[in-house]
């Protein structure tokens, strides 16, 4: 699949799309990042599980930073060094997981 880099105009329409996520970096290092709370490790842990199973479907993988009661979901695109359609579609499948 063909992906581009979204400009900086759509990359703002599809952050107000979205609830808790963040502009992070620039330039080669622009990221989208929200931080999910849990009540304890297991459900940190299915979280990140779940999450893992929608990004091998979707082919797009997010940086995690697993802690016990969190988990911190970066999303960018590496295959072209910015923001795609992608990584806002599968910040919106990270929201669905939660309710
Ligand atoms: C070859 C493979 O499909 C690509 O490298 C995919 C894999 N997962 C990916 N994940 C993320 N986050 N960004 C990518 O550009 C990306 N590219």
């Amino acid at each position: 699949m063909t992906v581009r880099a979204l400009k900086p105009t759509e990359i703002v329409q599809r952050l107000s799309a979205l609830t808790g996520w963040q502009l992070t970096g620039d330039g080669a290092d622009v990221a989208i990042e929200k931080t999910f709370r849990f009540d304890n490790y297991y459900k940190t842990m299915a979280f990140v599980n779940a999450l893992a199973f929608i990004a091998h479907g979707m082919d797009h993988h997010p940086d995690l930073s697993v802690h016990y009661n969190r988990c911190v979901v970066r999303f960018s695109t590496h295959d072209v060094q910015g923001l795609s359609d992608n990584d806002f579609t599968a910040a919106a499948r990270a929201d669905a997981l939660v309710g």
